[in-house]
């Protein structure tokens, strides 16, 4: 498959702070690819690097083929952008601002009520056309948004972490959206620090951590790197430092870490260890909730790789 963005090697310094530190990425045509990561990983700056929106400090980027410098007009036509805040107009109505980003990207006069039309039906708002912007729930305005940034028809789509903050229904439907999307023969760039989401939705995925892409492929690929390994969680009150260190001493346990109340025993497959993982808790006093022995996710890729959570 033909690879359409292309970056290259990227360094983009904030002041002191290098958000992104020989950052390279390859997407293909015509598949979702997954940027996942924590909050402050560098996911939004590959973005907004790769559209031309921030300068970089070295390295290359290529869309299409082309250096954005010189061929502007000509790629940002078949580019659509879903930023991670919702930009739309709070006083217009959902048709009128979709109909105003169909001027934006300079659609036909001829094909822009349809494409209008099109952008309304693809993002199941019929029902709310009419209403103002600043009417619609968050999870309405989050796909007004998306109406917004595909309503010209484009061959490659950014989307910044579109599904933060919305309810359960309005989440599904976005992720639905997206496959329909790649089915037609879009290209999709999707940004996420939801594990669950981009294993459910991407064809490829780069795990982003500290300006680097720590770990890429599909997520059989990025699972097979942690085959031999199993996580316990579990979540617990009265945890303690004398638990932990006693917990990291177990043959076959090779990492402890916790979050409040949850905690996350990284051990080799099969190990036999939850009896004396329980036995520990239970001396020092530390009162179960739940115990849950978890497979290979992303998230244990991601622990594996950097010894965080990916979850916030
Ligand atoms: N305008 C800025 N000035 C200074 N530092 C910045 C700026 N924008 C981002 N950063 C820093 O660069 C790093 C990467 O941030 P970025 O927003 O790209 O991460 P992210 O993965 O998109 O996270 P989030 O989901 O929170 O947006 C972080 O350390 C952040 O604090």
């Amino acid at each position: 498959m033909k690879v359409i963005v292309d970056v290259d090697g990227v360094v983009k310094r904030y002041n002191n702070v290098a958000a992104l530190k020989k950052f390279s990425i390859q997407v293909r045509e015509g598949e979702i690819y997954g940027l996942l990561g924590p909050n402050g990983a560098g996911k939004t700056t590959a973005i907004n690097a790769i559209l031309g929106l921030l300068s970089i400090d070295s390295g290359s980027i290529k869309i299409f083929d082309k250096e954005l410098k010189g061929n502007e007009a000509a790629i940002k036509k078949q580019v659509g952008v879903i930023p991670q805040q919702v930009a739309v107009f709070r006083d217009l109505t959902v048709q009128e601002n979709i109909d105003f980003f169909a001027q934006l990207y300079k659609v036909a006069a001829s094909n822009r009520k349809q494409y209008v039309a099109d952008a309304i039906a693809f993002t199941g708002l019929e029902a709310y056309s009419k209403k103002r912007a600043k009417e619609l729930s968050g999870g309405l305005q989050r796909r007004l948004n998306i109406a917004c940034g595909i309503v010209h028809k484009p061959r490659l789509i950014f989307m910044d972490e579109p599904t933060v903050a919305i309810d359960p229904q309005s989440r599904n439907s976005i992720l639905e959206g997206i496959i329909r999307l790649r089915d037609e023969g879009a290209t999709i760039v999707y940004t996420s620090h939801y594990m669950e989401e981009v294993e459910a939705i991407c064809d490829y995925i780069a795990i982003v951590d500290n300006g680097y892409i720590i770990a890429q492929g599909s997520k059989e690929a990025l699972k097979d790197m942690v085959s031999d390994k199993e996580a316990i969680r579990i979540i617990a009150d009265n945890l303690n430092e004398t638990v932990f260190k006693e917990l990291r001493l177990l043959a076959l346990v090779e990492d402890v870490t916790h979050e409040a109340e949850v905690l996350t025993i990284s051990i080799q497959k099969n190990a036999d260890v939850l009896n004396k993982v329980i036995t520990i808790l239970q001396a020092h006093g530390v009162e179960i909730h739940s115990i849950n022995v978890e497979t290979p996710t992303l998230n244990t890729v991601f622990l594996t790789l950097t010894g965080k959570q990916l979850r916030d």
